[in-house]
């Protein structure tokens, strides 16, 4: 059915207008709107696009529902290694990690600590400015194709405000309180429940049907812009705020240290305040901000030796309500 320029132009207000409100409650958690509001205005769409399906864009907040139901997941080559990070477990073990640091940078580093967010590792790909591929980590080089599911995490931009080429990296997660949901929902169902919200995740992200990852409340941190494209950034902490001002849900605890002293009382603090977190956090990530001075640093096989994890011991299991007895 052919369509009026002013019914053309409501449906790109609406798609323009949801993606607005989705981003800001999914990607800055400050929505704009409520929820009747958002509904009502997200059904007006859903009918347009309906009778209009010629202008339903890929990039529409509807596309987001799911629905494709893969064979399998298609191999995803990582041109650029997704590197694994050397762990530390002890006050020592950082410590002579900042020794080595200094020892061939000859001058003591400014670093970054951002959190481990305890979820499954995931690359982006941009290409002007649109989500081309997603992928899981796999074994650093060789990962799979999830691009069908990601697209349904809301928290994942479909569309950059620059259409610029791009590969960013970060985590995908489930936060403790859809994770306690769905494993009560789960129980109640006879189904099996998830051991942790990383094991949750990860079997929200590997599912063929795309409508079940977009049931499971997943979000994203982004940590890594893997291939700059067109910005020009010299740091770590840099290249954070650009990945939040591009649109990418960015952890907000990432804090520049002078010292390695400073890099210790940050993982003190967040050792204490790691229950209090919405989401399950496996370590403190500590990295030499300069990227000049990261690639003086270079790579092992494996892994950065500009960076390393200090893990933490695992968390008391995440547990529901129900399980606590209260008669003791
Ligand atoms: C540091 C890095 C390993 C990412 N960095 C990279 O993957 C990476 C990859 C090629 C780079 O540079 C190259 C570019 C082209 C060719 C070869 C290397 C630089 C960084 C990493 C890994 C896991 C992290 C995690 N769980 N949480 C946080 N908060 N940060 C993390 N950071």
């Amino acid at each position: 059915m052919e369509a009026t320029q002013e019914i053309i132009d409501r449906i790109a207000y609406l798609q323009a207008e949801l993606t607005k409100y989705g981003m800001a409650y999914y990607v800055k958690d400050q929505p704009l709107v409520d929820d009747a509001t958002y509904d009502a205005l997200y059904r007006e769409l859903e009918e347009l696009e309906a009778s209009y399906p010629q202008y339903q864009t890929e990039d529409s907040p509807t596309a987001r529902v799911g629905g494709i139901i893969l064979p399998g997941f298609e191999k995803a080559i990582h041109e650029i290694p997704l590197y694994s990070l050397s762990d530390v477990f002890t006050k020592e073990e950082l410590f002579a990690f900042d020794q080595r640091v200094q020892k061939t940078l000859g001058y003591e580093p400014k670093y970054v600590c951002e959190l481990k967010i305890d979820g499954l590792s995931i690359s982006l790909t941009y290409e002007a400015g649109r989500l081309v591929r997603a992928a899981t980590r796999g074994d650093g080089t060789v990962g799979e194709n999830i691009t069908e599911n990601i697209k349904t995490v809301q928290s994942v931009p479909l569309r950059l405000p620059q259409e610029i080429d791009l590969e960013v990296r970060g985590e995908c997660y489930m936060p403790k309180a859809s994770f306690l949901a769905l494993n009560q929902k789960r129980e109640e169902e006879g189904l099996e429940t998830f051991a942790n919200p990383r094991n949750a995740a990860a079997g929200s992200l590997r599912q063929l049907d795309s409508k079940i990852t977009a049931s499971r409340n997943l979000s994203t941190f982004l940590y890594t812009l893997a291939d700059f494209g067109p910005l020009q950034v010299t740091t770590q902490e840099e290249a954070l705020v650009h990945l939040g001002e591009l649109g990418f849900r960015i952890n907000p605890e990432h804090h520049v240290c002078h010292s390695i002293e400073e890099v210790w009382s940050f993982i003190e603090d967040f050792h204490d305040k790691r229950s209090e977190l919405p989401y399950e956090i496996d370590g403190i990530v500590v990295k030499v901000n300069e990227f000049a001075a990261q690639n003086s640093l270079g790579f092992t096989v494996k892994a950065p030796r500009w960076a390393t994890a200090y893990k933490f011991p695992p968390e008391e299991a995440v547990t529901t309500i129900e399980d606590i007895d209260w008669t003791i």
